[in-house]
Order: C-alpha cells, then sequence, then structure tokens
C-alpha cells in the first residue's frame, strides 16, 4: 500500500465567529494528484493552509508522513517537503526569476551566492519537467502562466515532493492550463503527490485520481475519478442539482445602445494594444469576447469605462459620447461595471458587504435622504441582495476582505447586476466563482439580457462566451479577428480564432 503523505482529521478552524471549518478530513498518498472541491467558502484554502502550517486549527489532528505535527510553520512544511502555490502569487516583481526562486535559500560559495549552483539545479528541474522559463527575466514582465512555473519551481528547488496548489489555472488561458497539466503530469510520474483545487469540474476530472469533496466547512465524500462524473460531483458540492447549461430565449433585438467605432487604446504591451476596433450592441443583445487574456481585454473595457485614455476613434453610448469622460460621468450615464480585478477596482476589502453593495448609490434614493442614510433602507436592502445572491457568511457587517474570493465576487455580481442597467460591461464575471454561484451569475446576465440591457461580456471560458453571448467577437493581439453569430460558431473554431485565424479560414482549412 502507499505511503500517506498527509493525513487530516476531525479538524475545526473558526476566524472570530465564522467557523471556517467544522469537521475537515483529506488524506494524500504518495504519487497521486487529489483534488479539493467545494463552493465559495466551504474551507479549502484554510484546510489547506493548516496541511502548510499557514494556520492553526482549533483541535483535529495533523498527520505528515505518519507523525502528528502540533505547531506546524511553513518553515516546518519545507522541511518535511511540502510546498503551496497560493492563489495570488507571493513572488518579488522586482527580481529576476532565478532571484526569486532561490531567494531565501541562496547557495554559497566562499561568501558569495553560488549562482553556478543554482542555474544548474533549477536547470535540471526546467528540464525534466519541461517548463521552458527564461531565468533573468524580471517577474515583472512574464505573462501569469510563467509566472506559476516559476512559483513551482521555488518549491521544488526548496525540496518540495508534495505541492499544494490553490486554484492554479483560475487565471490561465486553455493553453497555458493545458501546459500546466503537461507538467503536473511529469511530476506524479517522477514520484510527486499533488494537491489541486480548482472550481473548474472539467479540468478536476482531466488530472485527477482522486477527488474530495467539502460543502459548508465539512468533508463530504472522496471519489476515485473513474468511479464518479461531473453531475454527481456538482451535486455533493452543491448539495442539489446544478445545471449550468443556461436557456438562451430568443430575444427581438433592440435598439443599438453602445457603438465603439475604429476606436485605438494604447498600452504598455505591443500585444496589448487596441487597433481600430469597431463594433455595437443592442438592447436585449449580448456580445461576448473570447481571446487568450492579454490581447487588450484589459485595455478595451478599460477606455470604455473612462479608465484608460482613448487615443483615437468614438465611443456612443446611446447617442451621445462618452469617450474620455472620468469614469464617474460614465456610470451615472447609466453604465454598469463588474470589473476584472475584484481587488483593485471592484470592491473596498475595508468596508462591510453591506457598503460596498451601495457603493454606486449611496448617495440617493432610497438609501440617502436630505442627505442622510436611511441605515434601515439600506441594510434591508443589503440583506436582500445577501439572500438573493447568496453570499456567504449571512452578515452584511462582514468586511469584504475576510470573504473567500468567490464571494466577494457576488458582492460586485450583486451590486452591478441588480441594478436596472441600460449596457453592462462584465469583465470576467465568474473568475475564480464557484459552480454554484456560476449558474446564478449567468442566470443574472440571462435576465439582464431579457430586461433588454445590452451587455458586454469578457470572459477567459469559452464555454461560458458560448452559453450566453449572442454574438462572439475575438480579440487577438488588439484587432477584432471577427464577430460572429454565436449560433455559427463552435468552441473549436473560436479557440482557432483565439490564435488569430479568421472564421471563414478556419472552416476553409478543415475542407
Ligand atoms: N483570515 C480570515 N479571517 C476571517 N475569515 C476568514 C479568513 N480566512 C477565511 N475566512 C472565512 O472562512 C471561510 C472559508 O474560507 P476559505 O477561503 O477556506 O474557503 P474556500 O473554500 O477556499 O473558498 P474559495 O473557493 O472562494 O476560495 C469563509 O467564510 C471565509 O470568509
Amino acid at each position: 500500500m502507499k505511503t500517506k503523505i498527509i493525513e487530516m482529521n476531525h479538524i475545526v478552524k473558526s476566524f472570530g465567529h465564522v467557523q471556517a471549518i467544522q469537521d475537515g478530513h483529506f488524506d494524500l498518498v504518495e504519487g497521486e494528484i487529489h483534488s479539493l472541491v467545494g463552493e465559495n467558502g466551504a474551507g479549502k484554502s484554510t484546510l489547506m493552509k493548516i496541511a502548510y502550517g499557514m494556520q492553526d486549527p482549533d483541535s483535529g489532528k495533523v498527520m505528515i508522513r505518519g507523525k502528528e505535527v502540533s505547531n506546524f510553520t511553513p518553515k516546518k512544511a519545507i522541511e518535511s517537503k511540502i510546498g503551496m502555490v497560493h492563489q495570488e502569487f507571493m513572488l518579488v516583481k522586482e527580481l529576476t526569476v532565478i532571484e526569486n526562486i532561490i531567494l531565501g535559500f541562496e547557495p554559497h560559495i566562499k561568501g558569495r551566492i553560488d549562482y553556478e549552483k543554482a542555474y544548474k539545479e533549477i536547470n535540471h528541474y526546467i528540464k525534466t519537467y519541461d517548463m521552458n522559463v527564461d531565468l533573468e527575466k524580471k517577474v515583472m514582465n512574464l505573462p501569469v502562466g510563467e509566472a506559476q512555473k516559476v512559483e513551482i519551481l521555488k518549491i521544488l528547488y526548496r525540496g518540495a515532493d508534495v505541492l499544494i496548489l490553490d486554484e492554479p489555472t483560475a487565471v490561465l488561458t486553455p493553453q497555458e492550463t493545458l501546459k500546466l497539466f503537461e507538467i503536473l503530469n511529469l511530476l506524479k510520474e517522477d514520484g510527486k503527490s499533488i494537491i489541486f483545487i480548482s472550481h473548474k469540474l472539467k479540468e478536476v476530472m482531466d488530472i485527477s485520481d482522486r477527488i474530495s469533496v467539502m460543502r459548508g466547512g465539512k468533508y463530504i465524500d472522496t471519489v476515485k475519478k473513474e468511479e464518479t462524473t461531473i453531475p454527481e460531483i456538482a451535486k455533493k458540492m452543491v448539495g442539489r442539482e446544478v445545471f449550468l447549461e443556461i436557456k438562451k430565449p430568443f430575444m427581438k433585438k433592440g435598439n443599438v445602445v453602445l457603438e465603439v467605432k475604429n476606436v485605438s487604446i494604447p498600452s504598455n504591451r505591443e500585444l496589448s494594444k487596441i487597433r481600430n476596433v469597431s463594433f455595437d450592441i443592442s438592447a436585449g443583445e449580448i456580445l461576448g469576447f473570447a481571446g487568450v487574456d492579454g490581447n487588450g481585454q484589459t485595455e478595451l473595457i478599460e477606455g470604455i469605462t473612462g479608465l484608460r485614455n482613448i487615443e483615437s476613434g468614438e465611443v456612443i453610448f446611446k447617442g451621445k459620447s462618452i469617450k474620455n469622460i472620468s469614469p464617474l460621468q460614465i456610470r451615472k450615464s447609466g453604465i454598469a461595471h463588474i470589473p476584472e480585478d475584484r481587488n483593485l477596482r471592484g470592491l473596498n476589502k475595508e468596508w462591510s458587504i453591506r457598503d460596498n453593495l451601495i457603493a454606486n448609490d449611496f448617495y440617493k434614493k432610497p438609501f440617502a435622504k436630505k442627505c442622510i442614510l436611511d441605515n434601515k433602507e439600506i441594510n434591508s436592502f443589503a440583506d436582500l441582495r445577501s439572500e438573493q445572491f447568496d453570499i456567504r457568511p449571512r452578515d452584511i457587517n462582514i468586511l469584504t476582505g475576510q470573504l473567500s474570493g468567490g464571494n466577494a465576487q457576488k458582492v460586485i455580481v450583486a451590486r452591478e447586476v441588480g441594478a436596472e442597467t441600460e449596457l453592462l460591461i462584465a469583465a470576467q464575471p465568474t473568475r475564480g466563482v464557484d459552480i454554484g454561484s456560476i449558474e446564478e451569475i449567468r442566470k443574472y446576465l440571462m435576465k439582464a439580457r431579457m430586461n433588454n440591457s445590452a451587455i458586454l461580456l469578457v470572459s477567459a471560458d469559452l464555454e461560458e462566451i458560448m452559453s450566453l453571448s449572442d454574438k462572439i467577437a475575438v480579440l487577438y493581439e488588439g484587432k477584432i479577428v471577427d464577430i460572429v453569430d454565436a449560433a455559427e460558431a463552435d468552441i473549436e473554431k473560436i479557440g482557432l480564432m483565439m490564435t488569430g485565424g479568421k472564421f471563414d479560414e478556419v472552416e476553409t482549412q478543415e475542407q
């Protein structure tokens, strides 16, 4: 029988009055890829932070390689050959890749850093696991997929044979995810053991040997990949059937709401400059933007929402130019925005759920009357939104900085989609969000369409683009490759367009 490397039993952990884990169990055997899944706030990250010694359990037993541990710390975890890659990377952007990898563990020769030894060792990992990383580059110049490889190299360099990866694919493109999976399989072949936290059940089914499910802080079940299905896991996670296929009822297109004409927007990355882009969106229509991240999606949305200067061209909302006016004026004109970076632009983490929910409208009726806030109105509005969008924990006074990633995202969606809006700009609305909430968020986007909102959707999730959109535009190196009717598009063709091929060329190639 294979050795159990990590065993956790009856783990309990609270933060103040929030019980993050009520009864956590997990075990990892040598040489397996074991996924941990569960809704936002189910306690996955907390359980893994306990395994890595970043947090102490209130009670319960943690065994590492057969020995019970207490007062476990990341330092002891590293000594026990356990490494963790967190949701938010922990690299020093100003340093080079090699400097990051060896930071705190520099080999020395005659009082100086022995770079030769470090290069030799790291190049060995790069070759063995087929990683292709430029060790001289500064981390700030790396795309996310590369930065993640650096995180993995960093823990391998520290001697890890157990890798805990917390939502590693949340920020990756489909291509980068495939590459990551190749690396993980090579690591597994080499005898390493991997814990993989993810919300993407298809990926979980592709990569795992076993899958453990948590719900509401409790252990639910562990199943072998061959003995389960995606719907079965989704049901264990959410406690009910989940339907991600969204119905797209016929909708008669209304007037044009947004017109973008020959717009160019600068960027400090060459591939992300928006070059002469034109499209329009009508009332009751969803235009989905597909494309590999970094091809100008961020710049385009920042330009339209007033967060970035537009160099040339025109942006017209309901017949009036909104080009280069302030983000506040743009919001006030009736445009809602779910920003892609929820921490930077979507929320004030120091504020409560309630205050974030009313951030756009706190000065207006019914929340303020004659410049005085009406707390009763505000509280009942915030309670209702929390209930409708299933924001957990159900306490509107909690600071959003204390919420799990997915619940934080739900606060933004509840604020933006809940509002009556003529144009909704939704950038990565379900990124890092659990399957039950994805279903809810998609339903709300569809409801907004049925209420005649025009919606600009940017998503790295091609299936999301395909299932929600009426028209699909593909951005490649800052240009629109093509805009196609969603009814005629299929995922493979759109995938090929994401590498620059035109829709009809793709068809011709196939014939
Ligand atoms: N440092 C903290 N302070 C207060 N509450 C916390 C803290 N860390 C986690 N929590 C709470 O504990 C619960 C479990 O959070 P955790 O991050 O473990 O969930 P998760 O399953 O990883 O969720 P997600 O998939 O959204 O990342 C949540 O309700 C969260 O708000």
